[in-house]
Formats: C-alpha cells, structure tokens, sequence
C-alpha cells in the first residue's frame, strides 16, 4: 500500500536481463509507486536464480565490495566491510509508528505517524536516482506454508539482495504463491545516497545522519533509511518477522518470537522440540547447534533467532516453524570450542561482515583461536595489523557485532524437519538471562501464567554487586523482545497470557523452564561449564516432561521446581562442580528473590494500566510464597 501520493512519474524502464511479472496487478502497482517516488535509473526484478546471484557477486566483487576469501580454504565465500559508523541495529532510530502512542507503548520509540511519513517522504524522493531498484519477492517460512508470510522489499542494495537470497526463500517462486491478490508485507529500504550522472559509488554508502527504521502496524509496512547493515537492512529478520510478525500474530492468536529452535533426541530415541528466548548475544545460536557432552542425546537445530509459533488445531498444542533460511550469527566468540557445528556450517558459501583478513586470505575473529594466527592480519576497519607492534587502537581485529551469513541447509546439525512447512510440536519453552548472581541453573515454572511471568521478567546483569547485597544493574529484556515486539509490550504480556483459552487442551500448551548458564562465584569465575555441558540441563528438562510425578527429580520451591543435585546427570563434570558448586548453582535465596519481585514491580510501572492484572497476580504470588518460606 503506497503511503506516498507519487509524483506524475513514468516507471523506469526494466532492464534487460529481468522481467517484471504480467499479472500480480497489486505488486505492480506497488512497485510503480516505489519507482515514482524513489527515481531509480533502473527495476530489476529478482529471480533468485543462481545465475543471478553469481552475476550480483561478480559485480561486488569487481566494484571491491566484496573481497574473495582463498578459494582453498573457505570457497565461495566473501569478506564486506562496513562504513564504521554502520555496523548494527540502531535502536535509537527505530520506531513504532502506531496510530496512537500507546499502541506502541513505553518500550518503543514513536512519533505521529504522519508526522513521520512527511519525514520519509523528503528522506526517499528521488533518493535512488544513478541506482537500480532491486524487487524481492520473499517468503518467510517454507514457501507455501500455511505458516509462512510473504513480503516484498525494495532496495538500491545488491548486497542486501546477496545477503536476503541466503536469509529467506526469495525470488520468482515466491510470486507463484502470492498469486495476484495475495497479501504481502511492502518493505522499502535504501541505503540513502542518490547517485549523480558518473558519480563513483562508495564501498559502503549509507546516510547515518537521516538513519531510520520504521513500521506502521496497522498498515504492516516496513521504511528503512540509510542503514546497510543486518536488521536495519534485511527487513525479513528483525523488521518484519518479529515487528511486524507479532502484530500480525497478536491479531491471529498466534506468536512470533525471538527464540531458537532446536530437536533434541534422548539416548532412548524419543525426540522433543525447545524453543529458547535469551536476550540477544546470550548464547541462542550455540544452544541451537550444541554438540551435547552427554553420550547418546543428540541436538539438531530448526532456527537460532526467530520463532513462529501457531496453534495446531488437528493436534493441540503449538507447532513452530523458524521462518528463516539462514543464519545471521555473531562472529566473535564462535569457535570449534564453543559452536563446532556453527565452525562447520561457515567452511564455504558464507558472507562475513566487518571480520579480519589473515594474510592466508582467510577471516578471523576475537574467541576464534586462543591467539591471532602468525603474519599480516587486516583489521575489520582494513588496516593492517602488524602482531610485532601490538599497535592497542587497532584492536579488536574483528568488530564485536560482526556476522557470517549462511545458509541453513548447509549446517551439519540440522534438523530434519529444519523447513517442514507444518513446523514442530513445541513440548518446552526455555527463557534465559545473563544472570552472575541470585538465578539458579535452572527451575521449570509452576503453570502457563508463572511462565508468562517469568518470560515478562528476563533481565540481564552486567556487573553483580557481591552474593546477598544489592543487585547489579539489572536490566530487563522481557521475552528477549525489548526491542523487536511491534506493539505496547503490556499488551504483548496479554496476548501471552491469553494462549490457554485460545487452545481446546490447555495441557497441551509448552512447559515453561528458566535458565541461567552465568552464575559466578566471589572469584567472578563462573561456575557452570556451559556449552555441551547445557545438554544435561536439556536432560532435565526432557526427564520432567516424562516423569511429571516423579519427586526425586525436583524440589519445590517459591520459584518453581528445582532438580534435586542427584537429578541432575554430571557425570565426567563431578570435579568442577563439587566442594558445594551445584548446591549453589541450585539455590534459591529467598531474600535476593524478594527484590528481584521489587525490581519487577519498579520495571511494570510504565505499563500503567496496560500491564494485565493477571500478571500482577503472578507477582504477588510469588512475593507471597517467597515471605512464607
Ligand atoms: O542485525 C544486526 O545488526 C545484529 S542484531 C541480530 C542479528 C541476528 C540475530 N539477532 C540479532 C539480535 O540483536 O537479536
Ligand atoms: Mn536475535
């Protein structure tokens, strides 16, 4: 839906080596719109071919955007480096403009929405003039399935194009489901910088000064201004499958979600399927691919970042698809330690952002080796490094939001229904936080709305005060979707709430389980190994779903079921846990809870009255229970 009344503007001619679709009358009038505002000297519609994509790459290539890797060591793949002042989500310009405030509510940026399209307006006129409009058609999901969401997104980016092939299922099959009435999310974004007649293009063009990204809920629409980079770029990701996703999924009754996917099998063969909200850079794409520890349980991964989940129902419950067809994942920290699976899935086809350059003509990152490898190494800001200097301004190597773009079919730990376009029955929902004091390793939620609670209330610390006295800087991330629900977050907590009525069998519904991986003791060292050693929480939690009634695996707590130390497997790990270690990894300090209970009521307060009194409830509860005990 054009938001602009178009300038009187013929629609460019298409150029020669793609061809514009003859029915889809809806999109083409889309598309002329966009081109009448825009001005591109070119529309090319994207097929999605390989041909195409090559023939994208080589030019990349030859214009010294993207940068070969040696063929040898990492075939077909790429090195891009950003403009430094364009190198992640820019949150502070990215806003929910809603007919009124209050639909976008507390935790979103907003301004009058029509304030707000005069403001695109002079941003987008003519800003594609010396440039091509690419057209992406794209399907978020399986194409075809009932889960899916289609979008369209228009950009003067062919690097986003390259970036979008390997992110969603894009290109003419996408039009075949559309159809010609068919609903699509409009997505436009450029990267701002019209070009004049033999003007030379920049490696990395970008407008920061007029940086913004923006959605209007009601109409589902998607402006991006001045950003090339990720989820200010790639509008599938976090623009529309999350911000505009759970706008759409709040209307149908259902969730869309910032959570890994992942199918986990038990020595005895039984296989379950977790879904995971962690804050970002909390860990999701390691639990995704993690290489359990424990013999005999196996872990496959659907999706590392986003989640849709729908009521199935034929079988109850809820099934899941990952509407992603890639994986857009922090570079820094990935290494065959922490994410062997991850280490494999990039060895060829993938795109990095903002990563070093070994003089090998390989990429490297900070946590990838213990140490930088030998010789001449090119920093993410293309200066070269010389390690016999250690000149301190040139570091880190790689920036610390750099990113491998990859395709997940080529990850060896996929799972086998990774694209099934009826999704995955969801047993448990896991919440986490980045917590050095007060949360346990893990506890599983006393019912539905506990859960909601507890999923209202992930937080992270960055610096924890000392055991028993005031808490670190606890900063709240609830969901793990601050910053990418599309609508007042109080109301998000509702819709939550709202999921036993909307299912025939509320038994049905995913057990709700929280984790913490980051305890640390007074050292600050911390205690739990993590990584593989996370499947024998994942065992926990699968021998709960088959043992409900069975009381050695937990104890009762005010803040739900805890396992009992002998319910937990450590077998190979008793050395780093004993000497007390799990018994605090599993304690629950009453006293520390109670202001965790006050720091949640502070943080509901800019709900006002949007904020359920359901989940009041909840919290009361919970203080009730942590003063009885
Ligand atoms: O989009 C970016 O600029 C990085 S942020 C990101 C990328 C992939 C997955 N998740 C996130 C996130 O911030 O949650
Ligand atoms: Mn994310």
């Amino acid at each position: 839906s054009a938001s602009f009344q178009p300038a009187e503007h013929p629609l460019h001619h298409h150029d020669s080596h793609s061809t514009a679709p003859t029915t889809h009358a809806k999109l083409i009038e889309w598309v002329r719109a966009q081109a009448a505002l825009l001005e591109p000297d070119h529309i090319h519609w994207c097929s999605g071919t390989q041909e195409e994509n090559e023939a994208m790459v080589q030019d990349l290539v030859q214009k010294g955007v993207m940068i070969p890797l040696n063929e040898k060591l990492r075939p077909r793949s790429f090195l891009t480096r950003t403009d430094p002042a364009d190198v992640a989500r820019s949150e502070g310009s990215t806003y929910i403009c809603s007919q009124n405030k209050e639909d976008a509510g507390p935790t979103n940026n907003w301004i009058d929405p029509q304030e707000m399209r005069g403001q695109l307006e002079k941003s987008f006129r003519g800003c594609m003039r010396g440039r091509t409009m690419y057209v992406i058609p794209f399907s978020m999901g399986p194409i075809g399935s009932p889960l899916a969401r289609i979008g369209v997104q228009v950009t003067d980016s062919p690097f986003v194009v390259v970036n979008m092939r390997i992110m969603t299922r894009m290109g003419e099959k996408v039009l075949d489901v559309l159809g010609d009435e068919g609903e699509f999310v409009p997505c436009v974004h450029s990267v701002g910088r019209p070009l004049a007649a033999g003007e030379k293009d920049s490696l990395w063009p970008c407008n920061i000064a007029e940086r913004k990204v923006v959605h209007f809920p009601e109409t589902r629409e998607i402006w991006s201004f001045g950003s090339g980079y990720g989820g200010n770029s790639l509008l599938g990701k976090k623009c529309l499958a999350l911000r505009i996703a759970s706008v759409m999924a709040r209307d149908e009754g259902s969730l869309a979600e910032h959570m890994l996917i992942l199918g986990l099998t038990s020595p005895a063969g039984k296989k379950y399927y977790v879904a995971a909200a962690f804050p970002s850079a909390c860990g999701k794409t390691n639990l995704a691919m993690l290489q359990p520890t424990l013999p005999g349980w196996k872990v496959e991964v659907v999706g590392d970042d986003i989640n849709w989940m729908a009521i199935n129902r034929k079988e109850g419950g809820l099934y899941a698809i990952n509407p992603e067809a890639g994986f857009f994942g922090v570079a820094p920290g990935t290494s065959s330690k922490t994410n062997p699976n991850a280490m494999r899935t990039i060895e060829h086809d993938t795109v990095f952002t903002n990563v070093a350059l070994t003089d090998q003509g390989d990429v490297w990152w900070e946590g990838m080796t213990k140490h930088h490898p030998e010789g001449k190494i090119t920093n993410w800001k293309g200066q070269v490094w010389d390690s016999t200097k250690s000149d301190k301004n040139m570091l880190p190597l790689a920036h610390p939001n750099s990113r491998f773009t990859v395709s997940l079919e080529q990850c060896p730990a996929k799972d086998p229904a990774w694209d099934d376009p009826n999704g995955v029955p969801i047993s448990a929902i896991i919440f986490g936080g980045r917590r050095e004091t007060t949360v346990p390793l893990v506890f599983e939620t006393k019912d539905w709305n506990h859960g909601v609670l507890v999923g209202a209330t992930v937080a992270s610390e960055k610096t924890a005060a000392a055991e028993g006295s005031d808490l670190g800087q606890l900063r709240f991330d609830p969901f793990a979707m601050l910053p990418f629900a599309g609508y007042n977050m109080g109301d998000y907590f509702g819709h939550w709430l709202s999921m036993p009525e909307r299912v025939a069998d509320p038994s049905k519904l995913p057990r709700i389980f929280h984790v913490n991986w980051f305890r640390k003791d007074e050292q600050g060292s911390f205690m739990w190994p993590g990584f593989g050693d996370n499947s024998r929480v994942l065992k926990w939690i699968v021998d709960r779903l088959e043992n409900p009634e069975d009381k050695s695996l937990y104890k009762s707590t005010p803040i739900g079921y805890v396992p009992k130390e002998t319910a937990l497997d450590l077998t190979g790990i008793e050395d780093q846990v004993k000497g007390g270690v799990i018994q605090k990894l599993l304690e629950v300090n009453n006293s520390a809870y109670l202001s965790e209970v006050t720091k949640a009521r502070e943080y509901f307060v800019q709900f006002g009255r949007r904020l359920p009194n359901k989940l009041t409830k909840e919290l009361n509860d919970l203080e009730e229970r942590l003063r009885k005990n």
